[in-house]
């Protein structure tokens, strides 16, 4: 089953919120199939984080639109509820608890998004650190950590209890060339586990480079949504933003 079929994954449809007079997301549709990777570009404030946060509910809801995962309606439900439904997020910002050491931090996600106890914890726990790269950082305190092991760090606290959908927001933010190219490939095995991504990024070339299709956002609303090659070539869209990048995203796309 791909994003056409009757009953994708995430169906979001007709999503708005406003803050005040801004309208920050306007009429915004998609949909998710399985393991697909649908990447969401556009301009700084066109409204992508909005959209992430509407449909986590997390730390606030849509005004109007449906939002259905799994064939469950989720506008209107606990962020809990929809963590525990299979939909993790990381956050633009790095964020852990910071006092508390980095496998508690997993433990903490283990238990939100999961009935998780005993061995069976342990061992979604042990997993999620060793695919971050982190068991041998487990008993240090997650303030420690640099930007990309705090990135890492999210990242295994919303994959501990392998969500079928993975909303990650500018992952690869700060980060050098190098660690780019290792988050690449985590997001890949990602999805070669079985999880659908949806990816807010502005390092291009990733984003066009692992996305199976892109959605560019501007003032709120959906610009253009197609593969990679088509956005990149779209003139609505180098207009728009891509401007002086649309080498990086052409690039990306040769290889
Ligand atoms: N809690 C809020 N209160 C008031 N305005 C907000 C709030 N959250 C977002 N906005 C505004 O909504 C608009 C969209 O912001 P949003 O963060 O969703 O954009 P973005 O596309 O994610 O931008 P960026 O790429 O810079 O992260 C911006 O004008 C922003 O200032």
């Amino acid at each position: 089953m791909d994003a056409r079929s009757p009953q994708p994954l995430l169906e979001v449809e007709g999503i708005c919120r406003s803050f005040g007079a801004l309208v920050a997301v306007d009429d915004v549709s998609l949909r998710l199939g399985p393991r697909e990777i649908l990447g969401i570009a556009g301009p700084n404030g066109a409204g992508k984080t909005t959209l992430f946060n509407v449909i986590t509910g997390i730390p606030f809801k849509a005004d109007k639109g449906r939002i259905t995962f799994r064939g469950t309606r989720i506008e209107a439900m606990a962020p809990h509820r929809i963590f525990r439904l299979g939909l993790a997020r990381t956050f633009q910002k790095e964020t852990s608890f910071a006092n508390l050491t980095v496998e508690q931090n997993v433990r903490l996600g283990a238990a939100f998004g999961a009935d998780l106890r005993g061995k069976e914890l342990a061992a979604a726990v042990d997993r999620a650190l060793e695919r971050l790269d982190l068991s041998a950082r487990r008993r240090d305190p997650a303030a420690s950590l640099t930007v990309y092991g705090t990135k890492r760090l999210m990242l295994a606290s919303a994959i501990v209890t392998r969500p079928p959908l993975l909303m990650l927001d500018e992952p690869a933010s700060g980060l050098t060339a190098s660690e780019v190219a290792d988050l690449k490939s985590l997001i890949l095995g990602f999805r070669d586990d079985g999880m659908a991504i949806l990816l807010i990024e502005h390092i291009l070339p990733l984003l066009f480079g692992i996305s199976e299709r892109v959605m560019v956002m501007d003032f709120g609303r959906k610009l253009v949504e197609g593969t990679p090659a088509d956005v990149a070539r779209d003139q609505r869209v180098i207009d728009a933003y891509l401007g002086g990048q649309s080498e990086g995203a052409a690039d990306a796309l040769a290889g």
